[in-house]
């Protein structure tokens, strides 16, 4: 922590800062109180990447918790460079969004502060990521300072402050460094070198820098951060006592009883207040803080007193759907949803939203920087036959080969060149899940592998075909990330094709399941079935693969419609199709999944066409 210099007698209205650590904000839970249901803060950063809602721009300004909304403020204007030119440059102008609220504070012995904690509960802040307990970095001091400081035959802390700061004994003046050094050497033995890390600079021999250490994006901010005294993303200062008051008289603030003319001793912490209590006295508090400050008070452990407080709020503070709230003009939907591929966040934005499309995908990547590197856009639908996706990079780097850990299975896909979508996740098992370990499977439109690889993870053999030669390079470099290649056979050519050269050679005795997972025409590829067997001979012991054909359907009975889809492509109706719904993938349309076996009628019937 990046802690101000130790200052234990403050001279007049110096503000005390407090520093609370991204890493230690993280790592403290939210509390769980009345505060959490009235703050407007629905979605968590996790919630907003699986969800698909979207939240419209509210004019309410709610009562309790943090809001951009509240606290002192500058104005919050995007930076629209060029509308024109459709881009915004992706500015965002980071001091405007920060926020200073007035808070009031107990502080209290530090040891005393988790009882304290769960005595005041309910009137404590409780804000979303701000931890109610503070820490005042100057205040854990060591004992043998603190000794020196008390002494009372030395001047305390006058003497401890000249040691420390350079100062000569009788004016004050600071020394140059010889004689601060030279005067240094005489005050302290040798142990006493090591607590003063200057000196220890100064004297000792330089030390080479072993390697060039790589400074990640995130850490390099929160390095510039803390050279201008900000760490993390509050900051609470404490606005002193009545005597170096300047901002007004605070004296009642101090509480009448509380204790003077003792100072604190060792380490000591700030309770801070529900928001409701700030510019209150003491007599205005509740029963509950009100005994608590008016315990304590000998020598040894001062009464606890109220002090104020300024918590400031930054950039790094607000959550996604706040910022990007203030920053789009108002009634604008709110795009809170996006879809993660690897590192790769994917935005699927609204017409409305293209003129803001960097200055969106600026704040996206800004609020998940740990999880995201490349902020993208689709730009077009999915319209080529290798159902690739156009994509604009819109923050971040630019490339668009990810690795993505699905159902246990490391899958590297390249977005520009190979079709991906994570949303598929559960029906690949699903369909995986009903394979037993005798199956052979046939995936017929197999991308980079998704099914395939999880199949092979669990049945005898897998032929996997894509038309796509970038697909069928990722899917036989996933087959070996996944130790699997031994497992999977991986095919180039029409799925028409693959299948008429399977069932045609040897291995059709063995095959047991075919997938077909092109919902746009798998349908349409079925009638390669039709005779398959026709020239095999005859007598002989055949298998019927159970056949997994997806579809789209945007019929009021999408099962009917599919259904008889499917029987018309293979020219058959007396037989069982099991028919499922996999999602919605568009308002009134559906993606279908129908699992039938082939039947012997098909398989020996008169072809519809030569291969
Ligand atoms: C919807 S994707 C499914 C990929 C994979 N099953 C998955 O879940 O990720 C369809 C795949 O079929 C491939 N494809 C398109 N037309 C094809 C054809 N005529 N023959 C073989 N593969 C084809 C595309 O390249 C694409 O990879």
């Amino acid at each position: 922590m990046a802690a101000s210099k130790l200052v234990l007698r403050p001279p007049p209205s110096l503000i005390l800062t407090l520093f609370l650590s991204s890493n230690q904000l993280r790592l403290l839970s939210t509390p769980a109180s009345a505060t959490l249901s009235i703050c407007r803060r629905p979605t968590s950063a996790v919630a907003s990447l699986s969800s698909q809602s979207q939240t419209l721009n509210s004019p309410t300004l709610p009562l309790y918790g943090p809001s951009l909304r509240k606290g002192s403020n500058l104005p919050i204007k995007p930076r629209i460079t060029d509308s024109e030119s459709d881009d915004d440059g992706g500015q965002i102008d980071e001091e405007s969004f920060k926020r200073v609220f007035d808070v009031s504070a107990i502080r209290v012995p530090a040891k005393d502060c988790f009882l304290l904690e769960e005595r005041l509960r309910g009137h404590l802040l409780n804000w979303p990521r701000i931890r109610n307990i503070a820490r005042v970095p100057g205040d854990d001091v060591e004992k043998r300072f603190l000794d020196l400081a008390t002494k009372e035959e030395t001047t305390g802390l006058d003497n401890l402050e000249r040691r420390m700061y350079g100062r000569a004994d009788g004016d004050g003046e600071r020394l140059n460094s010889v004689l601060y050094r030279d005067k240094l050497v005489k005050s302290f033995d040798s142990n006493g070198f090591v607590n003063f890390k200057n000196v220890v600079k100064m004297s000792g021999p330089l030390r080479r820098k072993k390697k060039v250490v790589v400074v990640d994006e995130k850490v390099r901010k929160l390095g510039e951060r803390n050279k201008d005294g900000r760490n993390g993303f509050a900051l609470v200062e404490v606005v002193e006592d009545a005597d170096g008051d300047e901002g007004g008289n605070w004296s009642g603030l101090l509480g009448d009883d509380c204790y003077r003319g003792v100072r604190w001793k060792g380490p000591t912490r700030l309770l801070l207040l529900d928001e409701s209590y700030a510019n209150k006295g003491v007599d205005e508090l509740p029963e509950a803080i009100k005994v608590v400050l008016s315990s304590g008070g000998h020598k040894t452990s001062p009464a606890p007193e109220l002090v104020r407080c300024k918590l400031t709020l930054f950039y790094s503070y607000w959550q996604m759907d706040e910022i990007l709230e203030a920053l789009l003009p108002d009634g604008m939907v709110i795009p809170s949803a996006f879809e993660m591929v690897g590192h790769i966040a994917h935005l699927n934005l609204r017409d409305e939203h293209l003129p803001y499309k960097k200055l969106i995908a600026k704040v996206v990547y800004d609020k998940h920087s740990s999880k995201i590197q490349t902020v993208v856009n689709k730009t077009d639908a999915i319209q080529n036959n290798y159902r690739t996706m156009q994509l604009e990079v819109l923050a971040g780097n630019h490339s668009l080969v990810a690795t993505v850990v699905e159902n246990g299975l490391r899958v590297q896909v390249d977005l520009a060149t190979v079709y991906w979508n994570s949303r598929l996740a559960t029906e690949r098992q699903r369909l995986v899940d009903c394979f037993t370990r005798d199956d052979v499977v046939c995936d017929v439109f197999a991308g980079v592998g998704p099914i395939a690889l999880a199949a092979a993870k669990k049945v005898k053999r897998v032929y996997a075909n894509d038309l796509n030669p970038q697909a069928v390079e990722y899917m036989e470099r996933n087959c070996v990330l996944n130790k699997l290649e031994r497992r999977v056979k991986v095919f180039n050519m029409d799925g028409r094709r693959f299948i008429h050269a399977m069932f045609t050679s040897s291995k059709a005795e063995s095959i047991t399941q075919v997938v077909m997972n092109l919902p746009g025409d798998a349908a349409e590829y079925l009638d390669v079935f039709k005779g398959i067997y026709r020239d095999k001979p005859k007598g002989g012991k055949f298998r019927y693969p159970t056949i997994h054909v997806y579809a789209f359907s945007k019929a009021e009975d999408p099962e009917f419609d599919f259904e008889k889809r499917i029987r018309i492509a293979l020219s058959e109706v007396a037989f069982e199709i099991k028919m499922r719904r996999v999602r919605l993938v568009a308002p009134g349309k559906w993606m279908l999944c129908g699992s039938f076996i082939l039947p012997q009628s098909v398989a020996f019937a008169k072809p519809s066409s030569d291969m």
